[in-house]
């Protein structure tokens, strides 16, 4: 197969993360004495013991961290707020697991009086982890910590005070009800599920309910009123979910005196990470519970606001210091986790947003060099004057210089590139931009040099990474996924689509019968109980059939039937894109819009239907297909088990195993970082999403300036995603973008374009006519 070389780009300049910290290590304990942070809070608490901080920083740096001023600043402050903003890699999580640990080990605050909010459980489990390894910590004390993330120390204070409600965790179940309120209520509108419990969410993230939704014309009236429908249900089901987990332990918090007391006298130190996606409701627990020691430590970046949608808003992290004016802020600089380059692309990338707290980040300097930290940027500026090939990366902005040209076909042989320098590939489709990575991939472990654990795979939505996992898995490399648990055919929108194509082969598989009942507007279970009593009387050769004679059914649904019998009948034997796409325009896009469509679920949604079109345009005949989409479930499910069976099992180092390649959304991969990183799909429709550039209704806009705001704020949502994507990688990242997208021309995403230098195309037509 015929592959693109990957082509260097940034700077010249390699630093080499693993030795940067460890020369870091060797300066370590002068920053004991020398740092211009002079432990003055440290001195005032009655628990300080400048032994006990020096012995305490002596072993961190033991453990090659030497913290720098300003973390040494976080680390060692006293009582009071404390906020700490940064930019990605430098440091945050490291600084707050400092300060919890220095609490504990210097000033001898007892473990159990600290609380730590992380935003998932999985950084909660490794805050736990890192925390045991921190200097005079032990196992026992770490355990004693309570790590947590919102939900689940709120739920656990809801169970506490005997509430038992059943948490509704199940989203298909959520919509399902929604949709038969929709249903009883008579709506005059179609309304997606989905849509309704955003909205819902939104305004209960915000701390109000549905009744302070606006009526002011029919849609929000009849919206109202179904959410205060699904409110009023989940009351009789005695079911909560999980804005409601938190919601009722704001209340408890607020109404519960002594209960609000008791806490404050119990955690006198709160922390929280990831302040930056922190919503209304989560903030107000915080301040309730830090509200009398007013011990409240935040760390964040608004750069890394990427869960808006989840009601989350920078402006909480902005106005901190307005709401705490006493607050000490500390700003950390330093990206210890990439290289220079890499480093200077994050900076190039983000920098394009407005509405931020602007901040460059820097690296470490090499001890040799000088004492000060050197611009990431101010490397790549050092690449442009030298005799490099690369001296073309010229300009600061330029970090990706030359981005803007299509990369020539090179090689059969994917080329690894420098160390620490960005590679990028512009490969013709996503199924050659997954062979690329799998060669890349092997050739990085045939090295030596890194193992498939140390190697992350991003990518913006499931639809986007679906080429790289099926190109890995049957290149037979082994994959953790971090995903919903089930292949992409098996998604509740494409296994519909799929069953289509099982019934055209085999006539008679009632699963993928009742898989497609639902469009045909016929209730699952009354549909197969009425085809298997009518089976059991008179078989048919297409059992579907007898949904002809189904009294329920009016009839114009059964000539329905009658119809879909034919489609089915005319798809088996063309080609399974073909025989997709008739899928598709007879009714399963009308039927998918208005029954799960909407912005922004509407675009998502058409990307995953194109992306099974194009899996299947690889495939002459539907069985082939259907053979391969089983043979990838099955991959997918093995590797699921073998990863499940590992973790109960786990006893070896994790370095002397192989691993496997992470696989994950953006999304999922923020506070992560790897050794090496691929984003695929930096194109443009991926990344910025379509949803956010081609809005088909803007969110709750009533003006045309409000529409181009939520457009601006959904682009620089987008720009941010791809800023914590590149800044995950701290030794090589690869970022390539496909020519071709669902068989469609697409250009660079502009975001890259943009931090190279080169004006994004609408911006350069733009440009063009104004000069004419
Ligand atoms: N003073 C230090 N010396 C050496 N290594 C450090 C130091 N501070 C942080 N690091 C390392 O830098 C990397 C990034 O740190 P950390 O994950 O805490 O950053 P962060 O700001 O929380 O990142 P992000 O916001 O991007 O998730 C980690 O590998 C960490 O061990």
């Amino acid at each position: 197969m015929q592959q693109y070389r990957y082509t260097i780009t940034g700077a010249s300049r390699t630093v080499e993360p693993a030795s940067m910290i460890r020369r870091h290590a060797s300066q370590a304990s002068s920053h004991v004495l020398a740092s211009s942070s002079s432990p003055m809070d440290a001195e005032n608490a009655s628990s300080y013991d400048p032994k006990r901080d020096a012995r305490f920083l002596q072993a961190l740096d033991e453990q090659n961290v030497m913290l720098n001023d300003q973390q040494l600043q976080a680390v060692r402050h006293g009582e009071g707020p404390l906020l700490t903003i940064a930019g990605a890699g430098s440091g945050k999580t490291t600084t707050l697991a400092c300060r919890a640990a220095y609490l504990i080990a210097v000033r001898r605050v007892p473990a159990r009086q600290l609380l730590l909010v992380t935003f998932s459980r999985k950084a909660a489990d490794e805050m736990k982890l890192r925390l045991a390894g921190l200097p005079g910590i032990s196992t026992t004390t770490a355990k004693s910590i309570e790590a947590r993330t919102f939900h689940s120390f709120c739920l656990q204070l809801l169970r506490r005070r005997g509430n038992q409600s059943a948490v509704l965790g199940d989203p298909g179940q959520q919509r399902m009800t929604v949709k038969r309120l929709l249903r009883e209520a008579g709506t005059t509108l179609d309304y997606e599920p989905e849509t309704l419990l955003a909205l819902l969410s939104s305004y209960k993230c915000r701390l109000l309910t549905a009744s302070d939704m606006p009526e002011s014309s029919t849609a929000e009236r009849e919206m109202k009123r179904v959410l205060i429908r699904y409110e009023q249900w989940k009351a009789e089901s005695r079911a909560i979910d999980f804005d409601d987990v938190l919601l009722l332990a704001h209340r408890m918090l607020s109404e519960d005196e002594q209960l609000l007391a008791t806490l404050q006298e119990r955690f006198r130190y709160v922390m929280v990470d990831e302040f930056q996606d922190t919503n209304t409701v989560q903030y107000e627990i915080v301040r309730l519970i830090a509200g009398k020691q007013r011990n409240l430590m935040v760390v964040g970046d608004d750069d890394q606001t990427i869960y808006s949608f989840n009601g989350a808003s920078a402006d909480a992290i902005l106005s901190f210091d307005k709401l705490y004016p006493d607050a000490r802020v500390v700003t950390l600089s330093v990206n210890y986790r990439s290289s220079a380059a890499i480093v200077g692309l994050g900076n190039a990338i983000i920098r394009g947003n407005r509405n931020r707290r602007p901040k460059t980040l820097t690296v470490p300097a090499p001890r040799e060099e000088a004492a000060s930290h050197s611009s990431a940027d101010g490397e790549v500026a050092a690449a442009a004057a030298s005799d490099s090939p690369l001296s073309h990366a010229a300009a600061p902005s330029a970090a990706l210089a030359g981005i803007g040209a299509e990369m020539p076909a090179a090689s059969d042989d994917a080329s690894l590139g420098t160390i620490g320098k960005p590679m990028f590939a512009r490969p013709a489709t996503s199924e050659e931009e997954a062979s690329l990575i799998t060669a890349s991939v092997r050739k990085l472990v045939e090295s030596g040099q890194y193992r498939y654990g140390d190697i992350a795979v991003l990518y913006r939505s499931a639809g986007s990474g679906r080429a790289t996992i099926e190109n890995l898995l049957q290149a037979g490399i082994p994959v953790e996924e971090h995903g919903e648990g089930y292949s992409f055919y098996e998604s509740s929108l494409i296994r519909p689509v799929m069953a289509h194509l099982r019934i055209s082969l085999h006539h008679r598989d009632k699963q993928a019968i009742e898989e497609m009942l639902p469009t045909l507007y016929v209730n699952r279970d009354a549909g197969m109980k009425w085809i298997n009593e009518q089976e059991s009387e008179r078989a048919k050769k297409w059992p579907l059939i007898h949904l002809t004679n189904f009294p329920r059914l009016q009839q114009f649904q059964k000539d329905q039937v009658l119809e879909r019998l034919r489609l089915i009948k005319a798809i088996a034997s063309i080609r399974p894109a073909t025989a997709i796409r008739r899928i598709r325009d007879a009714f399963f896009d009308k039927f998918a819009e208005t029954n799960r469509g909407g912005t922004p679920h509407k675009e998502l949604m058409k990307e995953l239907l194109d992306e099974l079109e194009t899996s299947a345009g690889r495939f002459d005949t539907v069985e082939a297909f259907l053979a391969f989409a089983d043979e990838m479930a099955k991959r997918q499910a093995d590797a699921r088990d073998k990863q499940k069976q590992e973790r109960y099992t786990a006893s070896a180092a994790p370095e002397t195993e192989p691993g496997s390649v992470q696989m994950m959304t953006i999304h999922k991969s923020k506070g992560l970082e790897f050794p090496v990183v691929f984003v695929v799909g930096a194109t443009e429709n991926i990344m910025p999403h379509r949803s956010a550039t081609q809005p088909q209704q803007p969110k709750q806009a009533t003006t045309p300036e409000k529409a181009a705001r939520e457009k601006e704020e959904a682009i620089e949502e987008e720009r941010r995603l791809l800023y914590v994507a590149v800044t995950r990688a701290r030794e090589r990242l690869y970022v390539s973008s496909p020519a071709f997208y669902h068989g469609q021309k697409t250009d660079i995403s502009r975001f890259l374009a943009e931090a190279g230098g080169a004006p994004h195309p609408a911006n350069r037509s733009k440009s063009a006519a104004g000069g004419r």
